[in-house]
């Protein structure tokens, strides 16, 4: 990939490589992430050791209880399990940098479909979609050669309206940001100051040209909101979201005389009927991916969620470095982006644990073993690879390619809506061997997933300018509601014949499986463990038995050890991606946080769903929002304005630690059993430390976004029903 050779292929003729991937960035974090894992294993097998010997303890000299012996022995089990997968995504991080300046000449690049997916205008607002359509089409690339489809699952005529000015204004942009080389061509982005360095270009012509098409942007919002306020059904005044036919435009079929090439933009909402699976997300890409083969089928697809702009126009061009490259082409099914969000405070991100590390850290590490996982939005796949080669076509009815001339899309567009119908897809593959899979709220990791085990490849591109921004839960409730809804589909997988440690090894490398693993068990294992060392170590501490050795006794270094390397390990990490000791605490405050309540339902949901106790369901997250909560945000104060049932078991949690760690001190100096309970202790403060903003909501707080105190007190009654069980318990 390195080497300077002239390559030839086809008529493209270039004696530079398009993209270069370096091993050796990380060099000195590879010997040290390496020598800490060996260290950091040698001391849980002393741990294990000294767990283990209680079992054969003669019975008589057993002061422990076993049952709360072998619970917390068996969660220090399962997080070092969780502790040993998470090496795979840490072993060989890569760095990848492209020269999109090599690529060939415009006239050579293949097509692009850009496939955006909407679901409820009222948690989406249209403007911000119609902001991902405009950046979208303004990607920069031959505009022949772009095509933008808009998935709407609302079937909402304001979004079709909203679609419609948008390619009038379109019109006007477009030529803007092509005279004036805006890169930056989300108009909301750009008009809010998004494009700092660019303002040098300050012609009294720029000048006047600007202020125009702000006038203009400003009016098309307007018209968009005036419309939405009105709660506007256009030409569907009794339309039923949930019953419907399809719906599919092709936008401005016409030339129009001001001679702007624009690039097809076709709007579509597939039939819905009730008692028909509509299968969420992936269906809608599905049904995409069939359209757009008739009306453009271009070999590479771009998928974006509808509040992930496109930041950086020239995301397309540094992907098709990697898919133009003839070494890598034939097995890379997809270049993934890292999600960035432009609504997060970037010193306090108090409700970011996993998306941070996820595309600072692990897609690096994955990307050095056969490729990150597909994450939802911002990449771009072959269109090929979506097709498993070995089965017919006539097992999956894959509409061949009819495109005729650029004007005679009406005629298309009729024969196009059989392939948006329900009934379409009624015993084909699409959906488990073909496609966006389903069966699962976490379409993207599963279709991941099958496409590694096919052989695919994937890479990584994280450029230092983010190529696309999103928005990103602001609020506990929101990202409680979104945590779920993934610890949901993750465990279903983890717990289905897709569990990557089974399915996997046979079909990938190790490495990769582990990776996978290590995201399909996490909040099952997670939600266990913690529940278990946030009651049982404080149960015990309340009757006063002891968990962990004497501070006195040489394992109980072995104990401390772990825990601070563990400490250490992270803040490096940290460190290494470009956080402080504050991000390092919020990441433990929100793991804590979500692993006994998002991650519990989750797990919980996932298993009623494996015994056909519940059915799949994906709530869109909420995109609108709210002064007052941005304003808590921005402060780095959480929010707990969410439903009783996910915040009182954290509640609990709280005043059951509280409780332990008061009477745990007394006893500690009073009765003089200091060193037997110093660990227990030590654990019960360092809880409450790390949840110091849970304290303060039940306690200090008095506005809005405060714990209620019908919550805590509810809390404090479920402590006391703890507590009576905890007793039964210690007995055995
Ligand atoms: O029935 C549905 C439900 C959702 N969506 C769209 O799916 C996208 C993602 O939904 P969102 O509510 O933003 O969920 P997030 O949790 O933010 O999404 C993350 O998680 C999803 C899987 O759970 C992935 O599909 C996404 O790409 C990933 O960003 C949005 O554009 C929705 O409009 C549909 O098209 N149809
Ligand atoms: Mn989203």
């Amino acid at each position: 990939m390195n080497s300077r050779i002239l390559r030839k292929t086809g008529n493209m003729d270039y004696s530079f490589p398009l993209h270069t991937c370096d091993y050796n960035v990380h060099k000195l974090y590879n010997i040290i992430n390496r020598s800490h894992a060996l260290i950091h294993c040698i001391a849980i097998a002393f741990l294990v050791y000294y767990r283990a010997s209680f079992l054969f303890q003669n019975l008589e000299i057993r002061a422990t209880p076993i049952v709360p012996w072998l619970l917390v022995f068996t969660s220090e089990l399962l997080l070092s399990f969780m502790w040993l997968l998470g090496l795979g995504s840490r072993w060989r991080p890569v760095c990848r940098t492209v020269f999109p300046e090599r690529l060939p000449e415009d006239s050579k690049l293949p097509g692009i479909d850009v496939f955006i997916c909407t679901a409820d205008p009222d948690k989406e607002p249209t403007v911000e979609v119609m902001n991902t359509v405009l950046s979208a089409m303004a990607l920069d690339y031959p505009v022949e050669k772009l095509h933008v489809y808009l998935s709407d699952d609302a079937g909402a005529a304001i979004t079709l309206h909203g679609m419609r000015e948008a390619w009038k204004f379109a019109r006007r942009w477009l030529p803007f940001c092509r005279r004036y080389g805006i890169k930056t061509r989300c108009p909301n982005a750009y008009f809010s100051g998004g494009e700092g360095e660019y303002n040098h270009h300050r012609s009294t012509q720029f000048i006047v040209d600007k202020e125009k098409i702000q006038e203009e942007y400003e009016k098309f919002k307007e018209c968009i909101m005036r419309t939405s306020e009105n709660g506007w059904h256009g030409e569907r005044s009794s339309w039923n979201r949930l019953n419907h036919s399809p719906i599919i435009e092709v936008m401005g079929d016409t030339l129009q005389e001001d001679n702007v090439k624009l690039p097809l933009l076709v709007y579509v909402s597939r039939e819905k009927m009730p008692f028909y699976p509509h299968h969420f997300k992936a269906g809608a890409l599905n049904v995409l991916l069939r359209i757009s083969g008739v009306l453009s089928n271009s070999p590479y697809i771009l998928v974006l969620d509808c509040d992930m702009f496109c930041n950086y126009s020239t995301s397309a061009r540094l992907a098709m470095c990697f898919h133009l490259d003839p070494n890598i082409s034939s097995s890379l099914a997809f270049v993934q982006f890292p999600q960035m969000f432009r609504n997060v405070n970037l010193s306090n991100r108090i409700y970011d644990y996993k998306i941070r590390p996820v595309f600072k850290l692990q897609w690096h590490g994955m990307d050095g073993v056969n490729g990150p996982i597909l994450s939802g939005t911002n990449f771009y796949i072959k269109r090929d690879s979506l097709f498993d080669s070995h089965i017919h076509h006539e097992d999956y009815y894959q509409p061949g390619s009819l495109r005729t001339v650029a004007d005679d899309y009406s005629s298309l567009v009729e024969d196009t809506k059989v392939l948006a119908s329900c009934k379409y897809e009624d015993d084909s593959k699409w959906g488990d061997k073909v496609g966006f899979m389903y069966n699962t709220v976490v379409e993207d990791y599963l279709t991941g997933l099958k496409l590694h085990c096919r052989g695919w490849k994937s890479v990584y591109l994280s450029p230092a300018k983010p190529c696309f921004l999103g928005t990103s839960p602001t609020n506990l409730n929101d990202l409680l509601i979104q945590n779920t809804r993934w610890s949901s589909g993750l465990v279903g997988i983890g717990i289905s014949k897709f569990c990557p440690l089974i399915y996997g090894p046979s079909r990938m490398s190790f490495l990769q499986s582990v990776c996978y693993a290590e995201f399909a068990f996490f909040p099952l294992f997670y939600c266990l463990t913690l529940c278990c060392f946030a009651t049982i170590p404080q149960l015990c501490l309340l009757g006063g038995i002891s968990l962990y050795p004497e501070v006195s006794n040489s394992f109980f270094l072995i104990f401390s050890f772990i825990f601070i390397s563990d400490v250490v390990k992270h803040l490096c990490e940290c460190f290494f991606t470009g956080g402080s000791i504050q991000t390092m605490i919020n990441e433990r405050t929100i793991w804590m946080i979500m692993s006994v309540t998002c991650y519990l339902y989750g797990s919980l949901d996932a298993i009623m769903k494996i015994l056909g106790l519940r059915e799949d369901s994906f709530l869109p997250t909420n995109k609108v929002e709210d002064d007052d909560q941005v304003k808590l945000y921005q402060m780095g104060k959480f929010n707990f304005q969410t439903s009783t049932r996910l915040l009182a078991p954290l509640v609990t949690i709280i005043i059951l630690n509280m409780a332990s760690f008061f009477v745990g001190t007394i006893r500690m100096i009073v009765a003089g059993g200091f060193y037997e309970l110093f660990g227990q202790v030590f654990l019960s403060f360092y809880i409450l430390a790390m949840n110091y903003s849970i304290i303060e909501g039940m306690m200090i707080r008095k506005d809005k976004g405060r714990v209620p105190p019908s919550v805590t007190l509810l809390s404090a009654i479920f402590s006391v029903i703890l507590l009576a069980l905890g007793s039964i318990i210690l007995m055995y």
